[in-house]
Order: C-alpha cells, then sequence, then structure tokens
C-alpha cells in the first residue's frame, strides 16, 4: 500500500512537557488504522498533526509524497473530514447540518439536494431529515455528524471516539454501518478508541501510543494478541478481560 500521509521527526511540546515524539510514521492509502493508548498518550495531538489541524511543532507532513507547507495545507485540508465523540451539531435542521459542508463549497442545489438524499439512507436517517438537530438522540446525532463527514466524500476520515458516549445496541448498529460505508467507499481511516472490542472489529492496523510515542504498530489481530514488551502493560491488561 502506498503512502498517503507521512509524518516525520514530529516534536511537540506543551510548554516544556513532551506530548508527542514521532521519528517517522505512514498513514496508508486505503487502510482503516486504529489508535489505542492510555488517556494522555497523545492520540488526539496525532490525529489533529495527521489531519493538518495542528501545526506539526518541529517536524514536516507529507501528503501523497509532497510536504504540507502552510500554502498547500488549507488545500490538502480540504480532502480531510474530522468526526469527533460530541457532534456538535449547528442549530438547525438535520437536512441542513449535513449540507453545509457541500454549501460552503458552493455546490449546485441539485448536487447538494441528491447527495444528502444518498447520505441520509445510508446512515438510515431519512426519516430525520426535518428534524431540527437539536432534537436528536446521541446515536441519531452520531449518524448526523458521520454523514456529514462522509459526503464530502473525504480522502482521509479521522475519527475521534465517535462511538464512545452511545449505549451499546446503538454502538453496535452504527459501527456496523460504519463499518460497511468506510468498505464501500474504501476511505483511508484513522479511528481512535478506548474500546479494544470496537477496535478489533473496525480496524486494520493497530498503533499503540504510550508517552507521546508509537510503542508498536502491526496489523490489529497481531498487536492485541501479541503486545510487545512496552505495549504489554496497556493491552496485556485489557487481553485479560476479554480472554
Ligand atoms: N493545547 C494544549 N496545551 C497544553 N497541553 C496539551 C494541549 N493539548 C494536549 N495537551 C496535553 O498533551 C497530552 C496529550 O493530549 P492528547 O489529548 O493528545 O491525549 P489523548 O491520548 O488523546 O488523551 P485522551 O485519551 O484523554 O483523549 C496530555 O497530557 C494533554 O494534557
Amino acid at each position: 500500500m502506498t503512502s498517503l500521509i507521512t509524518i516525520e521527526n514530529i516534536e511537540i511540546k506543551a510548554g516544556d512537557k513532551p506530548i508527542l515524539s514521532v521519528p517517522r510514521f505512514e498513514l496508508r492509502q486505503g487502510e482503516v488504522l486504529g489508535v489505542m493508548g492510555p488517556n494522555g498518550a497523545g492520540k488526539s495531538t496525532l490525529l489533529k498533526t495527521l489531519a493538518l489541524l495542528a501545526p506539526p511543532g518541529r517536524g514536516s507532513v507529507f501528503f501523497q509524497g509532497q510536504e504540507v507547507g502552510d500554502v498547500l495545507a488549507l488545500e490538502v485540508r480540504r480532502k480531510f473530514a474530522v468526526a469527533l465523540q460530541q457532534s456538535l451539531l449547528l442549530d438547525t435542521s438535520v437536512y441542513h447540518n449535513i449540507a453545509i459542508g457541500l454549501k460552503l463549497r458552493n455546490r449546485s442545489r441539485k448536487e447538494i439536494k441528491e447527495k444528502v438524499a444518498y447520505w441520509l439512507e445510508v446512515f438510515k436517517i431519512s426519516h430525520l431529515s426535518k428534524k431540527h438537530a437539536y432534537h436528536l438522540s446521541g446515536g441519531e446525532a452520531q449518524r448526523v455528524n458521520l454523514a456529514r463527514a462522509m459526503i464530502l466524500e473525504p480522502e482521509v476520515l479521522f475519527l475521534d471516539e465517535p462511538f464512545s458516549a452511545l449505549d451499546f445496541p446503538t454502538k453496535v448498529q452504527l459501527l456496523k454501518d460504519m463499518k460497511q460505508v468506510v468498505e464501500n467507499t474504501k476511505t483511508t481511516t484513522v479511528f481512535i478508541s478506548h474500546d479494544l472490542v470496537e477496535i478489533k472489529y473496525f480496524t486494520q492496523r493497530l498503533i499503540i501510543l504510550m508517552d507521546g510515542e508509537i510503542k508498536q504498530s502491526g496489523p490489529t489481530a497481531e498487536v492485541l494478541s501479541s503486545p510487545n514488551e512496552a505495549a504489554a502493560g496497556f493491552i496485556g491488561e485489557w487481553s485479560e478481560l476479554l480472554s
């Protein structure tokens, strides 16, 4: 698989405290990458660095082999979409929440209408189209949030714990639907989660981040079943619970 985003010699600090230190990492075209690690390990900081939402501090970010400076960052960022745990929907209908990204891109009314209808259907929320976004359940709101991201047809989708606030049945259904969406669209995806079951089901490759460093990376099943010494303290305890 070819590299889509590469980061090199990334050193990010908050004051004097190092929060991310990555000599080199490649996000591969078409992969679904999981990111796990304890609270404060630097997962969101890594996601923001890959998504060009935070300056890389010291170091470089490359998109398709080309180094991304300030000018190119604006253009490349339009190829990305981000969905967080909180859906942060706008004070308007479900329809308009999903349409907003295309409106900002000056797409025609016809295209917007067709695409919103398509993604409403994919996420099984067509019946909610006219409903106000603030009157949705948590699961419905997250479906709107994900539809809003996918309608942009992103080259990379960044997901920061999008399912963690949902109850178990809601989460299972949305995880299944989202996996289908990512597979059908072949969208390169970065998925942060604290949930080993989600990671196992949804991702192909996994990195374990601790103290701002990538301690292990490899196929998800392999990392989970054979954590190295550095990652074992974190993964080992999880695996015990599931065995
Ligand atoms: N803007 C900031 N200013 C100061 N410290 C920050 C800033 N952003 C992050 N940090 C610190 O950097 C470290 C890594 O934060 P980050 O949010 O990336 O961790 P995380 O692994 O995503 O954590 P969690 O699982 O709790 O969401 C933490 O110690 C956090 O307090």
